[in-house]
């Protein structure tokens, strides 16, 4: 079941929180929505599910029109960062919750909750109370309770936030293999960019109150559109920039100083003025023994070791600060004080619009 919205507008006390929003999400598809706090993903997500009201536009599931259905009449399934279990109900009444609302009982329902709860790992503790579980157990009670009602959507508000960073992983693992297994439509909410990238299929950045950029993860990280994602979607160095040579194969020739560098160019029309984004892991250092010009000078400022990499911060002659993960043998050999060559290949370069 693919869900369209179509200029959807949402506000609280006047104030538009979602202006103009259009987006498709297809069947199947395990579609994240990230963005920073106040951004409005999860205003977006309580008026998929219908707990937040719409001020204009249309919400479809497929081709129903559910803008103005209640949650309880949109077949959905619901996972929110507090868990929201039931205290005085077992695991099992918990999750047999939404089964018994919908008419269900007795030995058929209790072994469709059964299968569920052993589904997420849980068959042993069917007869607990939620306060007897740790938090990666209750937040798998709430998946097996938003599945059981075999939902045509699953939509999720930062459910791994309350966990700690083993669980966290854990937990992504089952919500991705139970999210493939049913091939269930899932908008999931966080602002962890790792989350994202690694869940997955396709990835709205949200950026008050819009989706700024929607692609697969890859595009996300590797061609972003603005500044904004590609700061927001792993770090990135940004250097205003004015570019020397625009060249007919798509790059772009940026003096830095003396130096040069090469980097694809998304400036359109006859714009010259943009912003190089360079990632710090994509960059390379050399001692600066030669007279070679191409790439960045800078000087090591600061360095951090870090296991299996090691972060520089560079200076450039005019002082910008830049970011440099260098990996692999010796990546920690470059002292403070000394002067550097970095460079980059030019297709993981970029100048986009300032
Ligand atoms: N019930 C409400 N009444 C008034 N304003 C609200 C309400 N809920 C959210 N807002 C405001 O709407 C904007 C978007 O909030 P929303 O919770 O959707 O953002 P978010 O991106 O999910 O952030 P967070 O991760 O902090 O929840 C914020 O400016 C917030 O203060």
């Amino acid at each position: 079941m693919g869900i369209d919205i179509k200029n959807l507008y949402v506000n609280y006390g006047g104030m538009d929180v979602i202006a103009d929003l259009s987006l498709t999400i297809p069947e199947g598809c395990f579609f994240t929505l990230l963005g920073p706090s106040g951004c409005g993903k999860t205003t977006l997500l309580r008026t998929i599910a219908g707990f937040v009201q719409a001020a204009k536009g249309n919400i479809y599931f497929q081709s129903q029109d559910v803008t103005r259905l209640p949650p309880h009449r949109r077949n959905i399934g619901m996972v929110f960062q507090d868990y929201a279990l039931f205290p005085d109900k077992t695991v099992a009444e918990n999750v047999a919750y939404g089964l018994r609302a919908r008419g269900e009982s007795g030995e058929a329902m209790m072994k469709k909750v059964r299968h569920e709860l052993e589904h997420v790992g849980l068959g042993h503790v069917m007869d607990r109370h939620p306060a007897a579980l740790s938090g990666g157990q209750r937040q798998r009670v709430a998946l097996a309770r938003a599945m059981v009602i075999k939902p045509q959507v699953l939509l999720m508000d930062e459910p791994l936030s309350n966990l700690d960073a083993k669980l966290r992983i854990q937990i992504r693992e089952t919500i991705s293999d139970l999210q493939r297994e049913a091939n269930i439509t899932t908008v999931f909410v966080t602002h962890d960019q790792e989350e994202a990238l690694s869940m997955s299929d396709r990835i709205g950045v949200m950026n008050k109150g819009k989706v700024e950029q929607l692609g697969t993860p890859k595009e996300i990280y590797a061609t972003p559109r603005t500044a904004y994602v590609a700061d927001f979607v792993g770090a990135a160095n940004r250097i205003n920039v004015t570019v020397a040579e625009a060249n007919a194969d798509g790059t772009a020739r940026i003096m830095l100083g003396d130096a040069a560098i090469l980097a694809r160019n998304t400036l359109t029309g006859t714009s010259r003025d943009g912003i190089l984004i360079m990632r710090p892991e994509d960059l390379r250092l050399k001692p600066r023994t030669s007279a070679e010009m191409q790439g960045l000078m800078g000087r090591v400022v600061k360095r951090q070791y870090l296991g299996g990499k090691t972060s520089y911060k560079l200076a450039l002659p005019d002082e910008t600060l830049i970011n440099v993960d260098s990996h692999g043998d010796d990546h920690d050999g470059f002292e403070i004080g000394t002067d550097v060559i970095a460079t980059i290949d030019p297709s993981k370069a970029m100048v986009i619009a300032s």
